[in-house]
């Protein structure tokens, strides 16, 4: 087992770099600038997604090596790939939020996570045009780095159910989620691209809850894993609908599901109304 927090210290300056290489591709100063869109399984990617992805695997493998790590980028990952066989794997989103970074809304982010027999312990969400980088480690907190330095976070869950903020996606969404968001207590809603951002925002506590359900397709490990740990360190929780964890390099990349991620309070009440709200929409269909 690696120092956590000398791997840490590495892995921040690498989301760091990471968040510089990308954000010379949004702002167009990139060499070879040429942001062509291709699409695999439907999801678009650019070649700052490609670029980022190596960036971030090079550094990263050069300062661990693969002895001890496995690696899974979003970019380098080939469909129906087995279970990463290491006991630590990285598991790499180097854009996530990729439909937003091209229609130039802001809200990209970079993930970086190490898990553990498939949970993180250590985690890096880089969010390039905020200029901050936020990290945590099991056990450890989590935190906001700004040219300022770094700041503890800690959510503190004081509202009334009513008044709590969904953010939800403006890519991924059918009609069996807007028939659970519209189910729910809370109505206060906030469109935000990527997972990253979504949960930095119910860090900052801009924002209270991020529900993701799949349809004919899943996100998948490097979209949750980093985030995952970001927010339940914050004191926040992510879940399934049914309250399980979130299991990361399980042979099967996507998670599939109901995925509820909360500020904590209420979250197993929403959770009990996001699966009730499932049944009656399965029931509705069917009559
Ligand atoms: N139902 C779904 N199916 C496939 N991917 C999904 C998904 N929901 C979210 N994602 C992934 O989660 C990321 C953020 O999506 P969104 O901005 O809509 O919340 C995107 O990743 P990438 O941008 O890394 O491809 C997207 O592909
Ligand atoms: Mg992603």
């Amino acid at each position: 087992m690696p120092d956590l927090q000398e791997t840490l210290k590495i892995t921040r300056q690498v989301g760091w770099g990471a968040a510089k290489l990308l954000r010379s591709y949004y702002q167009g100063t990139a060499e070879n600038y040429n942001l062509e869109v291709e699409y695999k399984q439907n999801e678009p990617i650019t070649v700052a997604d490609k670029a980022v992805s190596e960036y971030i695997l090079s550094q990263l493998q050069t300062a661990f090596g693969h002895e001890d790590f496995g690696y899974i980028s979003e970019e380098t990952y080939q469909s129906q790939q087995a279970k990463n066989s290491a006991k630590l794997v990285w598991i790499i989103d180097p854009l996530d939020g990729t439909r937003d970074f091209i229609n130039k809304t802001g809200e990209y982010a970079i993930h970086i996570a190490l898990v553990q027999d498939t949970r993180p312990i250590l985690a890096v969400v880089a969010i390039p045009e905020a200029e901050k980088l936020y990290y945590a480690t099991k056990g450890g907190g989590t935190f906001v780095e700004t040219v300022n330095g770094s700041q503890p976070l800690k959510i503190a869950g004081d509202k009334p159910i009513e008044d709590l903020t969904l953010v939800v996606s403006r890519s991924h969404r059918n009609e069996r989620l807007e028939y659970l968001l519209k189910s729910l207590p809370c109505q206060n809603q906030k469109a935000i691209g990527s997972v990253g951002c979504k949960v930095t925002a119910i860090v900052e506590q801009e924002a209270d809850i991020y529900i993701s359900l799949s349809g004919k397709s899943a996100p998948k490990d490097w979209d949750m894993a980093a985030p995952e740990l970001i927010l339940t360190e914050a004191g926040g929780k992510f879940t399934h609908f049914d309250g399980k964890y979130l299991e990361y390099n399980t042979g099967d990349i996507n998670q599939w599901g109901g995925l509820l991620a909360s500020s904590s309070q209420d979250h197993e009440i929403l959770c009990q109304k996001a699966e009730q709200a499932l049944i009656e929409f399965a029931a509705s269909q069917r009559n």
